[in-house]
This record gives structure tokens, sequence and C-alpha cells, in this order.
């Protein structure tokens, strides 16, 4: 039998803030799937969406605080580093050229992500590069027509292919359904309400004390 590959992860978001949602989708899936690394990946300037409600510096600051002394997560701020527009397939071309063929890269999102993933920049690169690990979010449902549903059906595969192969594979997962989004969090505190048991002390006491996601405007992104 062959040795099974080293496997890293890396699990993209805004993180606008980070809460319970990404935190508990990370580390389940580190540690059911087995993954060498799970990585945090903040976007800087995404595309797709409006400006983050607050600099790439708190979100990064944020996650730091919500990862604390957590070993099973890391932070990547490449993208951040990197600076300009955000795009997903850049950040894979360079881990590859950075780690080589053979290990194995999976790319994590919550279902409301692939069902973009047609109008992602290249997004037909993205498989050669990566699995793509696809978490049930609450409210979404799977498509059951159009290239979603084709490349699910054409790419499923089972959790053993992510240590067999470099990249390429689409694994579904259903997972703890945590109805939290960053959107939600904003808006509470932008009514003065108190986003507490949505996402960790520490990241409410850094947007207390950074005055952050008071006003309607960074709230509405
Ligand atoms: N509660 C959740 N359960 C499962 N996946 C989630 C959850 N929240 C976010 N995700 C996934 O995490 C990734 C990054 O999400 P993002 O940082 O945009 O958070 P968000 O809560 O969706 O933010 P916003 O409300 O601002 O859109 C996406 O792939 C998204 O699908
Ligand atoms: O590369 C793209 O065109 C692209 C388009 C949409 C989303 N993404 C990535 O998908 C991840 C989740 O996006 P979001 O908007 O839910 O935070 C994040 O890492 C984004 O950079 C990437």
């Amino acid at each position: 039998m062959t040795e099974p590959l080293r496997a890293i992860a890396l699990f993209g978001g805004t993180f606008d803030p980070v809460h319970f949602g990404h935190l508990r989708m990370a580390l389940e899936l580190r540690e059911a799937l087995h993954f060498d690394e799970m990585r945090l990946l903040p976007s800087h300037q995404p595309r797709h969406r409006q400006s983050p409600g607050v600099s790439s510096a708190h979100r990064r600051q944020m996650l730091a605080l919500a990862i604390g002394d957590c070993a099973e997560l890391t932070l990547d701020d490449r993208e951040l580093r990197r600076g300009g527009d955000t795009y997903t397939v850049d950040t894979l071309e360079e881990l590859r050229a950075e780690l080589g063929e053979s290990l194995s890269i999976s790319f994590c999102m919550g279902l409301d992500s692939l069902l973009t993933l047609p109008r992602w920049h290249r997004w037909q690169r993205l498989l050669d590069l990566a699995h793509l690990v696809v978490v049930a979010r609450p409210g979404w449902q799977l498509p059951s027509q159009g290239e979603v549903a084709e490349l699910i059906s054409s790419r499923s595969a089972p959790p053993s292919d992510l240590r067999r192969l470099p990249a390429g594979r689409i694994l579904l997962r259903e997972q703890t359904p945590l109805p939290i989004s960053a959107t939600a969090v904003r808006q509470l505190i932008a009514r003065g309400q108190s986003p507490r048991f949505l996402l960790p002390d520490a990241v409410l006491e850094y947007i207390e004390d950074n005055g952050l996601y008071r006003t309607a405007a960074a709230s509405d992104r």
C-alpha cells in the first residue's frame, strides 16, 4: 500500500469578523479528515463582494485572538501580505510553487461558497491545484442541475482520496450546523445588541476596544 500524502487544508474567508461557525468548522474538519495542518486564510480584497467593514489588520488581529493557543488551527496571512484583489487561484498557485506537487491541498468552504464557484476567477483551474471540501450550511441546498451539480457528480470522492491524490476531488460533508454569520454579528453590534456567545470573548473585547462595526455602513456589507 502507498504511503498517504501529507495533507494541508486552507479555510479561506473574509472573517469580518471571525465567529464560532468558522472555528468549529475548521476544527471539526481538521480532526475528522486528519489534516496535518488547518490554516485559516483571510482574504484581503475580495472582488466578489463589498469591501470588508474593517481593515485587513483588524481582521488579522481578530483571527489571531480567536485561534489563541489552539494548536490545531494556524493563520496564513499571505493574501493580506500580497495585497491587491484576492483570487484563490493565485494563492493556490503560489502554494503549489512553494510546497510542491506531491502534497495534498484541500480548500474548505461552506456550501454557499461552492454555489458561487462558476463566478470565481479562473475557477476551472482550482481543481488542478486543490481538492474542495464543502460543508453544509444551514439555509443552503445542493443544486440539482447546472454547472455546480455537474461538477459535484463528476468530482465527488470518498475522504480517503484526500490523502491519496494531491488535488482534483470534491468532498461534501455534514457537520454540526451552526447558523451563525458575520453579517448577523455586525448587525447586532450596529443595533447596540450583544453578539456574545456567537464569537470568542477575546474577539468581542477587541471589537469593543476598537469601536468596530458600530455604524450601519460597516455592518451592512
Ligand atoms: N456558520 C457557518 N457554517 C458553515 N460554514 C460557514 C459558516 N459561516 C461561514 N462559513 C463559511 O466560511 C467561509 C468564510 O465565510 P465568511 O468569512 O464570508 O463568513 P460569513 O459568516 O459567511 O460572512 P458574511 O455574513 O459577511 O458573508 C465561507 O466558505 C462560508 O461558507
Ligand atoms: O477567487 C475568487 O474569485 C473567489 C471568489 C469568491 C470567493 N473566494 C474565496 O472563497 C473564500 C470564502 O469567501 P467569502 O466571501 O465567503 O469570505 C475566501 O477565501 C475567498 O477569497 C474566491
